[in-house]
């Protein structure tokens, strides 16, 4: 089918005809015959064996060695198999070796062709698209699936683990570890969710403790939004809209229209909204920094386009260097990749690190000059211990002034931000928007659609995000609580990330910079030659073979850096400093003596 293009003028955007069409451009084909049909077998790794019913997890665990894909009940029984083509992807996913490129030019080759099913099912691991196949998601993958067998084994009253408790810190999951929502929030919520409890106002008042600004603002809410159980417009409840565009006034002293913004649920749709409207076709190219969070590879890898890589400089605190990004353009459109677009994550995930301001302009400068659309992923804006956030916005819109004849009002900017991160930590309430500047009003419209094709953002999500960006103000009645609260989470996770940063600089081998910001720290691991040949044995990276051997031995789940790219050659691991105490902390480093010894 030829594809239907629609060159918009002057910006040189082309946007995805099937995000236009709303037709799927893609029809899966199946594997050539004889072409190894997981991702567990390409790698040479066997299916778990099988387990009785009551085999218990220690025993099990050593006999999977680490491939244990089996499901554990809350009393401690195997109950099925997850399959192993299932998790096989992610396993692969993070053993491969091969470049990108080369992964989609295999992708494509398995796409290309046709064998007919012989199972009675009319999908398979064969027929269903293999770009879907081809996305890896380390931030979920095997680790953390071994993680939460842990979890029910443990809650299940076993007792023969190593470890009495699961410690996830492989995702940026605030609530799950031990961030208390914030009071205000979830007073309004609650009226939200149950306007019949404004009948009782007096109840609200004296025996819940709820003051008398949560009670109007949960009113002025449902009056905009009728009812969180309704669908709301498709880019948000305009009210909304109009909270984000004040918020975005505020914070970085230029105007911005509520015709501009995109309620989303979650950032991760608005990079999934963006992302099917930027790439055209299989030669469409985005420039990801690495290490980088894998929603970027993983999308890219679904919309069959190029994710075109570059580093970050670990050498300077994992700081975005210019030069590297231009040469990974250069050698991009050398192989004739259509390259449109930078993501930035600003601060980074999984490196904290900060742009400042210099960087900033370099990259927009380079972008106005290359015509690239910029994703600037703004969602830990508020995780910042080192430097200061400075948005991607507020620096385009001072270029505009300070050089109003130089095009800056050509470089089309996506922003992103969410509910999910900062000292809100509500990922679970799927809130997020973008803000987009400079787009044409055409393309925006078919942004429109693609939104509208999903109907609305989560209205309680909305709701939440209307509160972030306009939370109580000095002389409100809840003013003093929301202060204390937010200003203990971000006091917390500072300790944390100290303490944890600490304890990585005593450990033989492992190097990290100070923690900047974002949730995570991202030592770099130099391991013992026999450790890598040991991983090598099981067919596995060093790095993720260190990563699985923690979980066993300490219950600590982070996840290998190879799960967010890294130079050849250099191994990371990624940890949340989101987890209380400091036991878990002390556990890793002894882990980490015992573990150097031994393959000393
Ligand atoms: C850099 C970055 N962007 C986006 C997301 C997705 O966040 P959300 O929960 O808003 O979809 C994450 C989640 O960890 C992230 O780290």
């Amino acid at each position: 089918m030829a594809p239907y293009l629609m060159r918009v003028a002057r910006r040189g955007t082309t946007i995805n005809n099937s995000a236009l069409s709303h037709s799927a451009r893609f029809i899966p084909g199946a594997l050539p015959r004889g072409t190894p049909s997981t991702r567990a077998d390409v790698s040479g790794l066997a299916p778990a064996p099988p387990l009785t019913a009551t085999t218990p997890l220690s025993s099990a665990a050593a006999r999977c060695a680490g491939r244990c894909f089996s499901s554990i009940t809350s009393t401690g029984k195997r109950v099925g198999v997850i399959p192993v083509a299932a998790t096989a992807a992610v396993v692969m996913g993070q053993l491969s070796n091969q470049s990108q490129s080369q992964q989609q030019q295999q992708v494509r080759n398995m796409a290309s062709s046709s064998t007919p099913s012989s199972s009675g099912r009319r999908l398979n691991m064969n027929n269903i698209n293999p770009h879907v196949k081809a996305a890896k998601y380390a931030v979920r993958g095997e680790l953390a699936v071994k993680s939460e067998e842990y979890r029910a084994y443990l809650q299940g009253g076993m007792t023969d683990l190593p470890f009495s408790e699961v410690i996830s810190a492989n995702i940026g999951n605030p609530q799950q570890l031990d961030q208390k929502p914030i009071t205000f929030f979830r007073q309004v919520l609650s009226l939200l969710e149950n306007p019949v409890l404004l009948e009782k106002e007096d109840v609200l008042i004296e025996h819940l403790g709820y003051k008398k600004d949560v009670i109007e603002r949960a009113k002025k809410l449902l009056k905009v939004v009728g009812s969180v159980g309704a669908y709301s417009a498709s880019n948000g409840v305009p009210a909304i809209r109009q909270s984000i565009a004040d918020f975005l006034e505020r914070r970085d002293g230029f105007p911005a229209s509520q015709s501009d913004i995109y309620l989303s649920a979650g950032a991760s749709s608005g990079v999934n909204t963006l992302l099917h409207v930027v790439c055209q076709d299989s030669n469409t190219g985005i420039l990801v920094p690495i290490p980088q969070y894998p929603l970027y590879t993983a999308s890219l890898a679904v919309l069959d386009a190029h994710c075109v890589e570059y580093h970050l400089d670990e050498s300077k605190n994992w700081g975005t260097d210019l030069e590297i990004i231009k040469s990974s353009y250069e050698a991009a459109k050398a192989k004739g990749i259509d390259v449109r677009a930078i993501v930035i994550i600003n601060p980074g995930n999984p490196t904290g690190a900060s742009l400042s301001e210099s960087d900033i302009r370099s990259v927009i400068e380079f972008a106005r000059q290359e015509r690239l659309v910029i994703l600037a992923d703004e969602v830990y804006q508020t995780n910042v211990f080192i430097g200061e956030f400075v948005s991607f916005k507020k620096v385009l819109r001072t270029l505009q002034k300070e050089r109003p004849n130089d095009g800056f009002d050509q470089v089309e900017l996506a922003s992103l931000h969410s509910v999910s991160k900062g000292m809100v930590g509500e990922c679970g309430h799927r809130g997020g928007y973008f803000e987009l500047v400079n787009f044409d009003p055409d393309v925006q419209q078919e942004i429109y659609k693609f939104v509208s094709i999903m109907l609305c953002a989560p209205v309680i999500g909305q709701c939440l995000v209307d509160l972030m960006v306009n939370p109580p103000r000095p002389g409100e009645e809840s003013y003093e609580l929301y202060k204390k609260e937010y200003n203990a989470i971000y006091d917390g996770l500072k300790e944390r990330a100290t303490a944890l940063h600490k304890a990585f600089e005593q450990m033989e081998g492992v190097e990290c910079g100070s923690p900047q910001g974002s949730m995570y720290l991202f030592p770099t691991i130099n391991l013992p030659e026999k450790a890598a040949e040991a991983a090598k044995k099981e067919g596995r990276t060093p790095d993720e073979f260190y990563c699985l051997r923690l979980l066993e031995a300490t219950g600590v789940c982070v996840v290998p850096g190879s799960g967010f790219g890294q130079r050849e050659g250099s191994l990371h691991f990624r940890t949340t400093f989101l987890a209380p105490g400091t036991e878990w902390v002390g556990s890793i480093v002894k882990f980490h003596r015992e573990f150097m010894e031994k393959y000393r």
